[in-house]
């Protein structure tokens, strides 16, 4: 009997896009009452740039989030107060203090579109990059493919360079490459429940060369963002309540409603580390990853709280499933078969290693940087903790130790890393 493989479309799921769903993101609302959240978030740039977004929000009429109607509206509505939201807070005062009150205009439908979602009140993965891309002119590429990275626009960015719409559409660009994969793996799933070795085998081999492609996609990142670019101007505005407590947040992020009550909320800032496909790939695929001795659930755990209720929901369905691993290890004796789960392993653990060598560029280098020109005293914006503080990642992570230790975790077979 096949194993209760769950079915996507129940999930929102896409049989080729995977995660990223076969409807395209709202490039804005067709109900012109939320037409000032399309206004306000489509100039965000220039009214952050003249801080002049802080007058704007406190000029918006209180809208009702309970006229939205389908999970398209929903998801357009998130990305825009979330991009509003984190814009007024570290942009809306002139004299540069982070403003940590969300006043109701934005508070009570941010609240309520988060509700429905089943998302942390904070602008996460999705927000950024699942929902946030759509093809310049039109459907797709030349060829009628998926867009190509120029291809691209963002509805919603903080400075509005294409250096920041590349770091939302790389993700993309890998979560569209990867997104058969969903499908293809869940079946080889069910296929080793059916002691049917063909198929994980070919679905194995497919699945490394995707991999394999997935990482082409990394390096586009680099002639298009500059790292000094994204780690001063781009990456504060990701800023959330954990860890802004002494940069003036110090009761995290407060959202104040129209009948008088403060809600007070801590979350951590978005990460492409919130991708459920990255942690769908490590379950079917039999990847654990250990919690640090100090904590209460792995980084990944922890970051199920900030994906979508259906792709979490998923995730834990698949995790009930047994995995390649399982199968692959009770067939040892299949040579091919544990040939193809290694080298299906190895595609991963070298886009992980690529993915290092990212962040290395993006967030290790500038860190240094900003760290020695604070020691010689040529820091001109006050960066004084960067070597402590600036080395740990947006979601909050140890970083470098952190991606290593998820890298060196992505075994193969009997616990092999060649
Ligand atoms: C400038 C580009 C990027 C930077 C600076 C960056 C930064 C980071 C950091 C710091 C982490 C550690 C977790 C944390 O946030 O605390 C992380 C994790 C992660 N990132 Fe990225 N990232 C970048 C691009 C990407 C892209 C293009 C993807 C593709 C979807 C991606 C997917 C992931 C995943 C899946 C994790 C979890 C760790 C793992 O599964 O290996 N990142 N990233």
């Amino acid at each position: 009997m096949s194993a209760q493989i769950p079915n996507l479309e129940k999930f929102g799921l896409s049989k080729s896009l995977g995660f990223l769903s076969d409807e395209r993101p709202l490039e804005s609302f067709t109900n012109s009452y939320f037409a000032a959240w399309d206004d306000i978030s489509g100039t965000l740039p220039q009214d952050i740039r003249s801080h002049e977004i802080g007058d704007k929000v406190r000029r918006l009429p209180i809208l009702d989030g309970t006229k939205l109607v389908t999970e398209l509206q929903y998801r357009r509505a998130y990305v825009a107060l979330a991009f509003i939201i984190h814009g007024y807070t570290w942009a809306g005062s002139a004299d540069g203090k982070p403003l940590g009150e969300i006043p109701p205009q934005l508070a009570d439908p941010f609240l309520h579109v988060c509700d429905h979602l089943g998302l942390q009140p904070v602008l996460s993965y999705a927000g950024l990059c699942l929902w946030n891309w759509a093809a310049i002119g039109g459907s797709g590429s030349a060829s009628g493919g998926f867009p190509d990275l120029g291809q691209m626009k963002s509805m919603a960015t903080f400075t509005g360079t294409r250096g920041e719409d590349a770091f939302y559409h790389v993700p993309v660009l890998i979560e569209a490459e990867g997104g058969p994969l969903v499908s293809l793996l869940l079946n080889a799933v069910a296929a080793a429940d059916d002691s049917n070795d063909a198929f994980v085998i070919k679905a194995l081999n497919e699945s490394a060369e995707t991999l394999a492609r997935m990482g082409a996609h990394l390096p586009k990142m680099y002639p298009v963002l500059d790292a000094q670019h994204f780690y001063h101007t781009i990456r504060p505005y990701f800023g959330a309540g954990v860890g802004n407590e002494d940069k003036g947040l110090p009761r995290g992020v407060v959202f104040q409603r129209s009948n008088g009550i403060e809600e007070e909320v801590k979350c951590i800032a978005g990460t492409a580390g919130q991708s459920a496909f990255f942690q769908f790939l490590d379950l079917v695929l039999g990847v654990e990853h250990k919690k640090p001795e100090d904590a209460k659930e792995t980084f990944f755990q922890e970051m199920r709280a900030y994906m979508p209720r259906q792709h979490r929901d998923f995730l834990n369905l698949v995790s009930k499933l047994t995995s390649l691993r399982v199968f692959v290890s009770n067939n040892k004796q299949n040579q091919v078969l544990v040939d193809v789960y290694d080298n299906c392993l190895k595609q991963l653990r070298l886009w992980r290693g690529k993915h290092i060598a990212v962040v290395s560029k993006y967030i290790v280098q500038p860190a240094r940087q900003a760290a020695e020109m604070a020691e010689n005293g040529t820091s001109t914006n006050g960066v004084h903790d960067a070597k402590d503080e600036d080395l740990r990642g947006t979601g909050g992570s140890a970083l470098i130790p952190f991606l290593r230790q998820t890298k060196d975790e992505t075994l193969g077979s009997g616990g092999s890393t060649s």
